[in-house]
């Protein structure tokens, strides 16, 4: 998240105030989705969106960016793309997420340096969590929490991670995995800063700007 985001996630000093975080679904046609990913975008408050595109070449990753950066960019609505610190410095990204198998992190924070974010992947542990803080990484992503048709996941994280992470450490947590506006209080009450969401928002029965609505209302109902 960039610095701005960070410091709206805490209400610029006072009470934590935790925010959405978009990810793209699995498979789009940048150019169909752009119109879809900007009424998303204007429904809420959205602080940072991720392109995820596991399939995509590096042709295809461009393409995508070249359209969907923009359209987020333009609402100040951070851009970070996965897996990828390398292609998101060469395309104007805001930063990278990157996964415990996606490379070293050290190597990502030099590449993206002090002003492009970096997340990483911290599946249910706390160790890597530290680990992640000690390279630099300016959030660390907890999952999943929830059960979740858009990805096969391996590890599970519990709503402790979150109280005990917020509790110790000032660096920012993104809570992720199945989660939705009818289960994700007691994650914004345990502290997480971002609630990270693909299905809530993208497969909503009211479409994409209803899921971005009603997340907000439940994280502000929280
Ligand atoms: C915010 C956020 N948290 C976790 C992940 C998962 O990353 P990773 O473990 O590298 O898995 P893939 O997304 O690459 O399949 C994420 N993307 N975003
Ligand atoms: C990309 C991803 N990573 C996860 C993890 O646990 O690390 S869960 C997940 C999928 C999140 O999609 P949804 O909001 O539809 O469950
Ligand atoms: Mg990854």
């Amino acid at each position: 998240m960039p610095a701005s985001a960070k410091a709206d996630a805490h209400g610029g000093g006072g009470e934590a105030r935790c925010r959405l975080y978009l990810i793209t679904p699995p498979a789009l046609d940048p150019a169909r989705f752009a119109d879809d990913l900007g009424r998303a975008l204007d429904a809420g408050d959205v602080a940072a969106l991720q392109l995820r595109l596991k399939d995509a070449d590096d042709d295809a990753l461009r393409r995508a960016i070249d359209v969907l950066r923009p359209v987020a960019q333009a609402r100040k609505v951070a851009f970070l793309l996965n897996d990828r610190a390398d292609l998101a410095v060469q395309t104007g990204c805001d930063g990278a997420h990157l996964g415990q198998t996606d490379g070293s992190h050290a190597a990502a924070r030099k590449l993206l340096g002090p002003d492009r974010t970096l997340g990483v992947t911290c599946h249910g542990s706390r160790h890597l969590a530290m680990e992640a803080g000690e390279v630099g990484a300016d959030y660390v992503a907890f999952g999943a929490f929830f059960p979740t048709s858009t990805k096969a996941v391996e590890h599970k994280a519990e709503v402790g991670l979150l109280e005990w992470w917020s509790e110790m450490f000032e660096l920012p947590c993104v809570a992720i995995g199945g989660i939705t506006a009818e289960n994700c209080a007691p994650l914004v009450r345990a502290g997480a800063d971002f609630l990270a969401v693909v299905g809530a928002v993208w497969n909503h029965p009211e479409g994409p700007a209803a899921g971005v609505r009603a997340m907000d209302a439940a994280i502000a109902e929280a």
